[in-house]
């Protein structure tokens, strides 16, 4: 498979560079030493366009190509792993209504959502269904003039900020995960509670939250005007959203990367500087080699989603390996820095913190493995 990146795709790539180094940058230190929500740069982001860029222009979005989609969260990712992961959380919610709503929905809640106006949710996990969405407890009963939701939502970013939250339960409960729906909610309808945001070891300006729901929800919020198409939209989005962590971790694993090879050119130890140490220079090869290979894995998914063919297996494995390859540079990036890379001067110990639940969201290494091998097994 060719993969191109056009001219268009690298402009808009530098100018997101630029953008991402002059905004978004210096306040990546604050917001994770403070654990300050990164949606303050929403209005920023908004402004250029990157709240809707994994939306058609017809549904209000910038249309870019998948391939330019991936460069631009890279950047993203490369100033604030925290800030990625907010925007990235708002497509799962608009990537959900694009693929799975129907047209009335897409024209009723994308464009703003794509300014920036309206802020997305994307509530699928369950305090007990993690890598199994399927065993998924919240139920959706049918009432007179559409339905009620009970149940709990687990690790949901941007839930507090968010206008609405795409929600996906049960209207079923004996059709397993042709049982599953998804509903369009108001954040702030009574009966949505939103907790306190988690408090976790990294990508702390990226807020997770649980909400629990007994609310009531009119019948033309259910996705798709359709019961039991859940659960596949939220695969087809969560495809998406594989390819966004891969692009999330080569933004980072670059940024490390980056500091790594300065520091090697400016420390010195006995008046030498310590890239002319052998034992450096290997490190730094591999962790250049490994990034490289991360990178041509996720724009060979980012292509193959261009195309707009079924990319699970290139999602997977884009997904599986820039996030196991970022935390081996990151940490070798640390490393290279001694001790000085353990303090929180610098930000290699926020890129290891921030990297490590590249891991788990979105699918766990363990779950893509089984994409992968399902995939292999079925040809
Ligand atoms: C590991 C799994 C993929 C396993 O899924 P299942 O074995 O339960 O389901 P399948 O039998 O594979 O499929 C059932 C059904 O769906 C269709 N399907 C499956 N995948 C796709 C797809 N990618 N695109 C389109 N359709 C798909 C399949 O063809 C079947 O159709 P029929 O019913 O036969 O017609 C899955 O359980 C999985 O991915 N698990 C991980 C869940 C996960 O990633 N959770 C994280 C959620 S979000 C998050 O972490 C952060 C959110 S945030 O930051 O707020």
């Amino acid at each position: 498979m060719n993969i191109t990146i056009t001219e268009d795709d690298r402009m808009l790539a530098d100018a997101m560079q630029r953008f991402c180094r002059e905004v978004i940058a210096p306040a990546a230190a604050d917001i994770d030493e403070g654990s300050h929500s990164a949606v303050r740069h929403r209005a920023a982001l908004s402004d250029i366009g990157i709240m809707g860029m994994n939306l058609p222009e017809h549904c209000g979005g910038t249309g870019v190509s998948a391939v330019a989609l991936y460069l631009a969260v890279e950047q993203l990712a490369a100033a604030c792993g925290s800030t990625a992961s907010m925007v990235t959380a708002h497509f799962l919610a608009t990537d959900s209504i694009l693929h799975g709503g129907t047209e009335a929905q897409r024209r009723r809640w994308l464009p703003g959502a794509a300014s920036g106006e309206l802020l997305g949710a994307f509530a699928l996990t369950e305090p007990n269904a993690g890598s199994n969405p399927a065993a998924m407890r919240t139920l959706a009963e049918k009432t007179g003039s559409g339905y009620r939701l009970r149940g709990v939502k687990h690790f949901i970013s941007n839930a507090a900020e968010a206008d609405f939250l795409v929600v996906y339960a049960k209207t079923d409960k004996s059709a397993g995960h042709r049982g599953i729906s998804a509903f369009i909610v108001d954040r702030h309808a009574a009966g949505v509670a939103v907790s306190a945001p988690e408090r976790t070891m990294g990508l702390r300006g990226g807020h997770v939250f649980e909400v629990a729901l007994d609310c009531e929800v009119p019948a033309d919020r259910l996705l798709g005007g359709e019961e039991g198409r859940g659960f596949r939209t939220a695969m087809q989005v969560l495809d998406n959203g594989r390819v966004e962590i891969a692009a999330s971790c080569t933004g980072i694993a670059g940024a490390a990367l980056e500091a790594a090879l300065h520091w090697a050119r400016t420390r010195e130890v006995n008046d030498h500087p310590i890239a002319e140490f052998q034992g450096l220079q290997w490190m730094l090869a591999d962790m250049a080699t490994e990034l490289e290979a991360a990178r041509m894995f996720g724009l060979r998914a980012a292509t193959r989603r261009e195309q707009g063919e079924r990319f699970s297996q290139e999602s997977a494995m884009a997904k599986l390996y820039a996030s196991e390859a970022a935390g081996r540079i990151a940490d070798r990036a640390l490393q290279i820095h001694g001790g000085y890379g353990y303090t929180r001067e610098m930000p290699l110990e926020r890129y290891v913190r921030d990297l490590r639940i590249m891991r788990i969201y979105e699918g766990s290494s363990e779950v893509q493995r089984n994409i992968i091998a399902r995939t292999l097994l079925n040809h």
